[in-house]
Order: C-alpha cells, then sequence, then structure tokens
C-alpha cells in the first residue's frame, strides 16, 4: 500500500486564527494539485501560534470551528488530514490538541498533547491530555505526538508496541535546538522501525524564531524528505511493507525484554 505525504511547514500568524485559516485552505489546494498528495499534515498550533496569553479570545471552542474546516477539505480533496493541533477551549481548559480527520470527512480520533512544554508556558496556560494518539488511517496503523512529545522514548514505544507503524509528529520547534529536534527524529524512526513524518513550523513569534526542518523518514532511518527553514511543502512517498521487512531483518519487537526494563 503507497501513500503520498505531504507536510505543510506554515509560517503560522501569531494571534490571527483567520489569517491561518485562509493560508491553510490554500496550501492544501497546493499540496493536492501539485504534490498529488493522498495525506497532508499540519503543525503544532496554528490557527493561533503561541499566544498563549490571549487564549480565552482565540481558542476553538470544542474544536468545532476546525474540525469542520478540516472535514469540508477532506471531503473536497478526498485526502485524509493529520491536522497538525489547535488550542481547543471545553469546559474550562483549554488543550493542545490534534484532529484526525479520513478523506470521507470523519473525525477518527483526537489527540491531546501529553507532555507540556514548560520552557515555552504551556503549563500555565494548558491542560495535558490523558490518551494515547493511536488511530488507523486507511489501514495505516499511525500514531500522532506533539513537538515535545518526541522527547520521551517510552511514550513513542507505548505506541509502537500497540502497532504504530507511523509516526506523525507536529511541532513548533526553535531554531537553538534544531540538532535536538533532527537527532530525537532519526533516533525515534530507527529504534522503533517505523515511518517518522514530522511536520514543524517555519518562521517567528514575538518570543522564538522556529527552525523548519520538516522531515519524512523511513523505518531503516532514511531521510526521504526534508525542509529548510523557510515555508513549504515537503512530499514523500511511504512504503509500509517496508516497516515489515526492517522488523524481520532486525526483529527488536520481538528480542525485547520488558521485565528487564522497570
Ligand atoms: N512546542 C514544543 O513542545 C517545543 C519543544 C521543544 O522546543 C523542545 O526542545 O523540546
Amino acid at each position: 500500500m503507497k501513500s503520498i505525504i505531504t507536510c505543510i511547514q506554515l509560517d503560522i500568524k501569531f494571534g490571527d486564527p483567520d489569517f491561518n485559516y485562509q493560508q491553510v485552505e490554500e496550501k492544501i489546494a497546493q499540496a493536492v494539485q501539485q504534490e498529488d498528495s493522498t495525506t497532508v499534515v499540519l503543525p503544532e498550533l496554528w490557527t493561533t501560534g503561541y499566544d498563549l496569553t490571549r487564549l480565552d479570545e482565540i481558542s476553538d471552542e470544542n474544536g468545532e470551528k476546525t474540525c469542520s474546516f478540516l472535514q469540508k477539505l477532506a471531503k473536497k480533496y478526498n485526502i485524509h488530514i493529520i491536522g497538525g493541533s489547535i488550542a481547543k477551549k471545553s469546559d474550562k481548559h483549554v488543550t493542545n490538541t490534534m484532529f484526525i480527520v479520513n478523506n470521507n470527512g470523519h473525525l477518527i480520533h483526537e489527540y491531546s498533547k501529553l507532555h507540556l512544554f514548560k520552557l515555552m508556558n504551556e503549563h500555565h496556560y494548558l491542560t495535558a491530555g490523558k490518551e494515547k494518539g493511536l488511530f488507523d488511517l486507511g489501514g495505516m496503523k499511525s500514531a500522532g505526538v506533539i513537538c515535545y512529545d518526541i522527547r520521551f522514548p517510552e511514550w513513542i514505544r507505548a505506541h509502537t508496541t500497540m502497532g504504530a507503524e507511523v509516526l506523525f509528529v507536529v511541532a513548533e520547534w526553535p531554531m537553538p535546538r534544531l540538532h535536538h529536534w533532527k537527532t530525537l527524529l532519526l533516533s525515534r524512526a530507527i529504534e522503533n522501525q517505523c515511518y517518522v513524518v514530522a511536520c514543524n513550523r517555519a518562521g517567528s513569534d514575538p518570543d522564538n524564531e522556529f527552525a523548519g526542518h520538516s522531515l519524512i523518514i523511513d523505518p531503516w532511518g532514511n531521510i526521504l524528505a526534508e525542509a529548510d527553514e523557510n515555508p513549504g511543502l515537503i512530499s514523500a512517498e511511504l512504503d509500509i511493507d517496508m516497516v515489515k521487512q526492517v522488523r524481520s531483518q532486525i526483529p527488536i519487537f520481538d528480542d525485547r525484554l520488558p521485565n528487564y526494563y522497570r
């Protein structure tokens, strides 16, 4: 089974959801027309950026606006959308939440960031999620995680031991730690023998310059596509059979000894 995945590396306009919805609509149309994408991936907090002090005003009430926006585009273009993440307001909480919408326009899963990143003040404004990021995308066993989550290999492993073969990572990862971004993603791909599709943002906000360098990595650790630091699209064709090949060549999932790891 083959699929063409495109990361949409956006320059998110700080605190301006209307502008960002408009630019995402244009970029998704561009991905479908130019790259022949079957799945598109957006970055973290793409509607608001890290404008956390104004979340009361600009977060999405129950994620309704974003969900119907993504569902409309998924159906229109017959594509799956890994909807980056957005600030979702429910009751008294705001979560950093990813929506996954399939090509029929169905919301098949939502995942809220588990590990909040204190260096960017998330813990003051956001509530952590509790659920895993596992989902089946048209037969592709997948997991979605958000930015800082990639520093927790045990969290990623919890998903791959439950069957994930493709790891989607959405991020707003700053430039000064670009070498961490790349090394962590390569490590997650090699140690889990899975595809890693990682969509970062470009540009800057009042506090950070962001790294870009979205990456698509195969289960052997080869880089299939890499962006530079500018806004743009990167795409690659995934061959899911490669996951099984690599996992049978070096059978780490059979050779694990979890009783020794406590
Ligand atoms: N948005 C984030 O979670 C950023 C994580 C990050 O920069 C890191 O170094 O980890």
